[in-house]
């Protein structure tokens, strides 16, 4: 054994009595110097460092770290630990001893104001060749397509290179409860596959240390632990791989008939996904280029993993959105929100395995599938807005227990995801949906724990001889699952369900905010259509006889009048014929009032029809009219006026017997003229053609005003 460089040779801490009182105590396979966070100072030692390096150790107070590892190592050692939790990568050392080369790999890590250091011999490796095989199966992993692809290469992978006798891959629900997902087995442990460990064995402490160092070793649980000396400095070894098993993990292996364990974190992006672990029935040494093998298998897996779930989860997603999106850019009517429900119910129940959905928009619900009649929901939906005052949805798998829902009779109906729908400022419709119960049969690898987080009084049977009373370490003859029947519960909502129901919530709040904007538009529009039509109802009244649909004497007179302003300005010729029925009340004594009328409409039916586009009928006065001829000279009037008097005696109304007859008096413009003088003078030269037999046109004289 040789010695090393001491500074004080105080008395010797190394005695037994010291490592008797030793609190904190690492696996014997290796050893662990805790040194000042400067990386000089020794503070304390494990018992079996001078065994293990083959040295004789003096007083701790005496001894540094150069002392121990040699002033160029322990020189790297400290550069390396500037600034840093633990050593990036493992530092080697070769030691003499007995005239053999003897190889060490060096481990640092900071543990509170300490740095501990570990020491662990590097045997030849022997029966591991790692590097084509390690090198072949990662590449392996990275081309798995499927998560249960993948994790079946992981383990078969892990449990080929290592040999151990059972490698699985432990996946933590929402619960933390463990469930076995995929398993190797080597031939001496009996199969855990599609079992579940209770969440009490993995304490939310273990999960922590498993985030900060991903892996946990024990080579054999019955190895006598080491303390450390001197007594008062002991460290804290809680992340140290070396650290010995607590009593209780030792009992739950030996229970498991478990020797020896190596497990690893797979760490998620929202935490601990799952864990790799490795037994063996027997104490089982695994090199550290192994272990780091074993851990570049489940890093690589885990990133596949996490890849994988993010494209099923996009994948997902994008199929919700659609689901929406696709069904509003193919109509352009907005949909009412009973229009949608109808038309994309099946979808969703289908994307949010769901057996019914409902839609609650300011107090009217809308059903589909199987939900809780509409005043249960009514209900529901009051307590949620009382409760519930963020933006994200809110879900229960167990409705019958939920302190929010437990008083309301929800029948069939086990679970509820409820997306707010924030439809305005004032109030908020709800997407709810609904799922059945789902009887499910869940085989625990041991006894649940009281302190388990579950609330359910499983219904449960054991396919084994009769098992333990529950207890954190109770398990069922040896190694035996028993079944739990869970009733009373939904399949539980997954995190990319809430997520999708949060944006299909958002697209449908749109898509009904859409609807009811189309829908005021709707009644703006038609308030619109009720005013226009009211305004040509008036403008009818305002500017139409309502007997004969002719202009009225108003709106003749404003055309006359505009076609003065014309004249004045540009000299255009115009006229007017100014004619009046012969005999009209003969027509009205003989045949009556009624068919005077019809006449009338007849007339000015007629007389319009066959005039040209720019000239106008108007309707002067009792069976009186004025026709305005615009661009037209006396000769053209004159021509009108004969062609008008033909016309007329070739009227047809039904009753009358006697050819109808107008006297026609024309006036042309003349400068100076107003639409007063104008039909003035039109009126004489009418009265005229009365006076001269009626049936017949005369000229206005041209006047002088
Ligand atoms: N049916 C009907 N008769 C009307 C209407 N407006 C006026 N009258 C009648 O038309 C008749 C006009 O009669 P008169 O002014 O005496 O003229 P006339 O009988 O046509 O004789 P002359 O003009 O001299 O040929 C009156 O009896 C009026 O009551 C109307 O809208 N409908």
């Amino acid at each position: 054994m040789t010695s090393l460089c001491a500074n004080n040779s105080s008395a010797n801490p190394f005695s037994t009595r010291a490592l008797a009182a030793q609190a904190a105590q690492i696996q014997p396979f290796g050893a662990v110097v805790a040194v000042d966070s400067a990386c000089r100072q020794v503070h304390s030692v494990s018992a079996n460092l001078g065994a293990l390096l083959d040295i004789a150790l003096p007083a701790p107070d005496t001894l540094s770290l150069a002392c121990l590892l040699g002033k160029r190592l322990s020189q790297r050692l400290r550069r390396a630990m500037q600034g840093r939790e633990h050593l990036p990568a493992p530092l080697t050392f070769v030691r003499q001893t007995h005239g053999r080369n003897k190889r060490y790999q060096v481990h640092a890590l900071r543990s509170g104001s300490q740095v501990l250091v570990e020491i662990e011999p590097l045997q030849p490796l022997g029966k591991w060749r790692l590097l084509g095989a390690v090198n072949e199966r990662l590449m392996q992993l990275a081309d798995a397509t499927h998560q249960e692809e993948l994790l079946d290469n992981l383990v078969k992978s892990i449990q080929e290179l290592t040999g151990y006798d059972r490698v699985v891959v432990c996946h933590f629900d929402s619960d933390w409860h463990g469930f076995i997902l995929a398993e190797a087995l080597g031939g001496r442990l009996p199969t855990l596959l599609g079992q579940r460990f209770p969440a009490s064995e993995f304490p939310v402490g273990l999960r922590h240390a498993y985030e900060r160092n991903p892996i946990r070793y024990i080579q054999d649980i019955e190895a006598p632990a080491v303390g450390f000396l001197p007594k008062p400095t002991a460290p804290s070894l809680e992340d140290s791989l070396l650290r010995a098993p607590a009593a209780d993990r030792v009992r739950y292996l030996q229970k498991l008939n478990v020797r020896g364990s190596l497990s690893l974190a797979m760490q998620g992006d929202a935490g601990l996904w799952g864990m790799v672990v490795c037994h063996a029935a027997t104490p089982y040494p695994t090199p550290p280029p192994v272990r780091d093998a074993v851990r570049a298998l489940v890093q690589m897996a885990t990133q596949r993993l996490l890849l994988l779930q993010a494209r099923q989860e996009a994948r997902y997603l994008q199929r919700v959105q659609d689901s929406l999106v696709l069904s509003s850019t193919t109509r352009k009517e907005p949909q009412s929100p009973a229009q949608l429900l109808k038309a994309q119910a099946e979808t969703w129940m289908a994307l949010f395995r769901a057996h019914g959905v409902a839609l609650w928009i300011d107090g009217n619900t809308y059903l589909a599938g199987s939900a809780p009649a509409p005043t249960m929901i009514s209900q529901l939906v009051k307590r949620l807005a009382r409760t519930h005052d963020h933006a994200g949805p809110w879900c229960s798998r167990e409705l019958a227990k939920n302190p929010l829902t437990s008083s309301l009779a929800m029948g069939e109906h086990c679970g509820l995801l409820a997306v707010p729908l924030p439809l305005n400022l004032e109030a908020r419709g709800w997407l709810l949906f609904f799922r059945p119960q789902q009887v499910e049969a869940l085989y625990w690898a041991m006894q649940l724990s009281p302190r388990d987080p579950k609330t359910h009084h499983p219904k449960t049977h054991h396919p084994h001889p009769s098992p333990s009373q529950p207890s954190v370490l109770t398990l069922p003859s040896p190694c035996a699952a028993w079944c739990e029947e869970v009733i009373g519960k939904s399949e539980a909502w997954q995190r990319v369900e809430r997520l999708a129901a949060m944006d299909l919530g958002e697209d449908l709040t749109l898509a009904i905010s859409a609807y009811e904007i189309s829908k005021l538009n709707g009644y703006l529009e038609q308030e619109r259509k009720a005013l226009a039509d009211a305004n040509q109802r008036l403008e009818q009244l305002a500017h139409f006889d309502p007997l004969t649909q002719v202009w009225n004497r108003y709106r003749i007179e404003q055309a006359i009048d505009a076609e003065l302003v014309a004249a004045k300005r540009y000299g255009a010729q115009f006229g007017l014929l100014l004619f009046d029925v012969d005999h009209f009340k003969e027509i009205n004594d003989t045949h009556g009032h009624a068919l005077g009328d019809d006449v009338l409409i007849a007339l000015a039916s007629l007389v319009e029809n066959s005039l040209r586009g720019c000239d106008h009928l108007g309707r002067w006065g009792g069976e009186e009219f004025v026709v305005l001829a615009k661009h037209a000279d006396i000769e053209a009037l004159i021509g009108l006026a004969e062609r008008l008097r033909e016309l007329i005696t070739t009227l047809n109304v039904e009753g009358l017997h006697k050819p109808l007859t107008v006297s026609i008096g024309v006036a042309e413009w003349q400068p100076d003229d107003s639409c007063k003088s104008m039909v003035a003078r039109a009126d004489k030269a009418m009265y005229r053609a009365k006076h001269e037999g009626r049936n017949r046109v005369e000229v206005a004289t041209r006047e002088v005003s």
